[in-house]
């Protein structure tokens, strides 16, 4: 089997290498319990994490005291939106986000929904954007928090979050964001931003997986949140366990080299992604999927209409993308997200998610091109939808009968 070109880079992305040389000795000889005190082992672990806490604090404008490690972003959002809940819930039972967040962010609303709290899934506008008027509105004196995410992982839509905190801390409300794939892509910054809680990965940005962190704001507001996981008391008492010392040194070397290179980076990935939506986008009924101004610099996310989905991704065999369909997704349903931008199963199906990354070349850019472009071409020709559609049928007017 040809190994594809990989352009999934939204669901993870490779290890660098640098990384990967800072973490080795934290599984060999600097191998301590970053909790024991009492011994040079510990102290060494222990070092190795207070200076992550220091990079990963840096690249989004923290303090390191603010930064609690996780198992990753899942982990992350789980203990911000149900941990707020629990320690807030006195003050108010209300928690606003959005439809088209992640499934990590929606399910840990629906566990505080059963918890006997109320969660408003606010719609987007056809562009992935959150109308700030729409968010106003649905706030209440209840209201604790308000979670929009950073940057959208299908379409790569960013939000206006210092609009949105805004508006959370006018009314008294925590504002969290889930920044997955914004943070070491864009500049973020928890105080420009007004961010009080915000939830990142390390595997999005050319780190290890399964670890991430929680970033928990202490001063105006201290914000505090109920822990998920009991035991030790470790990460001041929010997360209990012993650290993964080797994945969280490599979250911190992976947020260096972000903060290094994100700038250059980001233009390098627009130039190219820009690169591939103007050539894809030059056959005929083709459509970028989101706001395109507001955008992360790597992700193009575009609907060949007339295509049918099962086809594109055989086509595309020798491309690592994803696709807004049923068959790529755990939970066999089109993409809810392009369905809440309003396209239809169909085109949600002939949707393609290209994710560019540190490692792509411009030549996999262009070969990309390629193979889309033949694998639209060739499933138009034999699509006797196509055909109607270029004899001037208007295909949205038949009533197709029922089987
Ligand atoms: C926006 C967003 N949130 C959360 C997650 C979950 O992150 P993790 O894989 O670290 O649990 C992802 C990754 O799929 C994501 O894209
Ligand atoms: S393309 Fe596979 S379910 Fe639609």
């Amino acid at each position: 089997m040809n190994i594809p070109i990989y352009l999934d880079n939204n669901a993870t992305t490779p290890m660098d290498p640098r990384v990967l040389e800072a973490m080795i000795p934290y599984f060999t000889t600097k191998f301590g319990n970053a909790a024991s005190r009492n011994h040079p082992f510990g102290w060494v672990a222990e070092e190795g994490v207070d200076y992550a806490r220091e990079q990963v604090a840096k690249l989004i404008g923290a303090s390191e005291k603010e930064i609690i490690f996780t198992s990753g972003a899942t982990e992350s959002d789980n203990l911000a939106i149900k941990g707020v809940f629990e320690m807030y819930k006195e003050k108010g039972n209300h928690i606003i986000t959005t439809v088209t967040e992640h499934k990590a962010v929606l399910d840990a609303c629906k566990h505080v929904e059963k918890m006997g709290g109320r969660v408003t899934y606010l719609p987007v506008k056809e562009d992935g954007l959150l109308d700030l008027a729409v968010l106003e509105a649905a706030m209440t004196p209840e209201t604790i928090l308000v979670s929009v995410m950073y940057g959208n992982n299908e379409i790569g839509v960013i939000q206006p979050i210092k609009e949105i905190s805004a508006i959370a801390h006018k009314y008294g409300a925590l504002f969290m964001t889930d920044a997955v794939q914004a943070v070491g892509k864009i500049p973020v910054d928890v105080n420009r931003d007004g961010i009080d809680l915000l939830a990142l990965s390390a595997h999005k940005f050319y780190g290890p997986k399964g670890v991430g962190a929680l970033y928990v704001r202490r001063k105006g507001p201290r914000v505090k949140v109920t822990a998920q996981m009991d035991g030790g008391g470790h990460e001041r008492g929010m997360r209990s366990g012993t650290l993964n010392v080797p994945g969280i040194v490599g979250l911190g070397k992976a947020a260096e080299l972000c903060g290094l290179e994100m700038e250059s980076e980001a233009k390098r990935l627009s130039a190219l992604r820009d690169k591939l939506q103007n050539a894809l986008t030059v056959l005929e009924e083709s459509y970028v999927n989101g706001n395109v101004e507001h955008r992360l610099p790597h992700v193009a996310n575009i609907s060949f209409k007339y295509v049918e989905g099962e086809g594109l991704m055989m086509a595309m065999k020798d491309l690592a993308v994803s696709s807004g369909s049923a068959c790529t997704s755990a939970s066999l349903e089109p993409s809810y997200v392009l369905k809440s931008l309003g396209l239809s199963d169909d085109l949600a199906h002939s949707s393609i998610r290209f994710g560019l990354g540190r490692f792509t070349t411009e030549e996999e850019v262009d070969y990309a091109i390629e193979v889309t472009k033949t694998a639209v071409t060739n499933l138009r020709n034999m699509s006797p939808l196509w055909e109607m559609f270029k004899e001037g049928i208007d295909l949205d007017s038949i009533e197709w009968a029922e089987h």
